[in-house]
């Protein structure tokens, strides 16, 4: 396909917001899991939702248009591909993160001038308390946050095929949420055993996740703060999807206090969107703004930007593999 004109180009880009806004609707109304496995005119679903029938014909119409659903009024409405994803329980559902994007992170979006201006955290400018304090306070805020980053199961599944864990003895995930990466983990391999470490709340919630995949006989819950210490024990260290929330500093922290905890030879494995030439820049640059606005110091770095915060912290970077998503795992060796 042609790239559009200059002007239909930039109004595309502008008006991405508006196909964002409506596709958080449809989420937040739950629209895809009532079209799940069937055609329905919006009629039918306005009285179900105790919608307007005539406003919803022509958000479900713009919809179509977005490729999130298919058909029209006369055949009833259905789910695209895309669509199927906004579903609340379908493997690999983005639904939550929808809902994380369109709420707290619209919030902060809104705020992008304050930051430009200030450089300042747009979330605090909002929130007057930074991310993770606002989620210790926010139950319902948080467990939208921990289902947002575990709905991930095509970039978990893909981290045992990039890298082999069958020669690790304990695997330590650090900022492991509830758990999701390191069941798939060690459902992958039947050697290791793991230590999911979060924040306190957080890993009361993985004890869920990890009975459920019958994996607590192999993995230990510790709550904590990795910023002042991670569990000893590992030798091989998973850091995801963490490093980019925060400052250099503070990586520097979380790096060396895994340092301090192994031996030469250990292994760090950080997953990150890295920012890496000759590749599509839009969901690494993209995170790295969002980065800028609801955290104090993070970003998303270059290869060479992690490697000097390994090296700095006792680790040589050995690997980088691909992930989906435009995610990436950094295969680093204790020194
Ligand atoms: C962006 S999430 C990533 C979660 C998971 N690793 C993943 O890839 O989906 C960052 C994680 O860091 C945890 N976290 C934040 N501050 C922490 C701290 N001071 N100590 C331990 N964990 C922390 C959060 O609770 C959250 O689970």
């Amino acid at each position: 396909m042609n790239k559009p004109a200059a002007p239909k180009a930039l109004l595309n880009i502008v008006i991405g917001e508006w196909a964002a806004r409506t596709v958080y609707a449809a989420a937040k109304l739950r629209i895809p899991d009532l079209l799940a496995g069937q055609r329905r005119t919006s009629a039918d679903l306005a009285a179900e939702l105790g919608a307007d029938p005539e406003a919803l014909r022509r958000i479900l119409r713009y919809l179509a248009g977005l490729e999130v659903l298919d058909g029209d009024e006369q055949r009833g409405f259905g789910l695209t591909e895309m669509g199927q994803l906004l579903r609340t329980e379908v493997t690999g559902s983005i639904r939550d993160f929808v809902i994380l994007s369109g709420e707290e992170w619209h919030r902060s979006w809104s705020q992008v001038v304050h930051t430009a201006q200030t450089g300042g955290q747009a979330f605090e400018h909002v929130h007057g308390t930074n991310l993770f304090s606002y989620l210790d306070s926010n139950p319902e805020a948080s467990r939208t946050f921990d289902r947002a980053m575990s709905g991930s199961v095509k970039l978990f599944n893909e981290v045992p095929n990039a890298y082999d864990f069958s020669s690790a003895g304990t695997i330590v995930d650090v900022g492991g949420g509830n758990g999701e990466l390191l069941g798939t983990i060690l459902a992958s391999a039947e050697g290791p055993r793991g230590v999911v470490f979060d924040r306190p709340d957080v890993v009361a919630a993985a004890e869920a996740e990890l009975s459920a995949r019958g994996l607590t006989e192999r993995c230990t819950l510790v709550g904590g703060d990795f910023l002042r210490s991670v569990p000893a024990g590992g030798d091989t260290y998973v850091i995801s999807r963490t490093l980019h929330n925060w400052s250099d500093e503070h990586c520097l922290a979380i790096l060396g206090n895994c340092a301090a905890v192994t031996k030469p030879g250990d292994r760090v494995l950080v997953i990150e969107r890295v920012i890496l030439p000759d590749t599509d820049p839009r969901l690494s640059l993209a995170q790295d703004v969002l980065m800028l606005l609801v955290t104090g110091g993070g970003r998303a770095r270059t290869k060479d930007e992690h490697r000097e915060l390994m090296e700095k912290s006792g680790f040589a970077l050995r690997e980088v593999h691909a992930l989906p998503q435009d995610f990436s795992i950094l295969v680093a060796e204790r020194v």
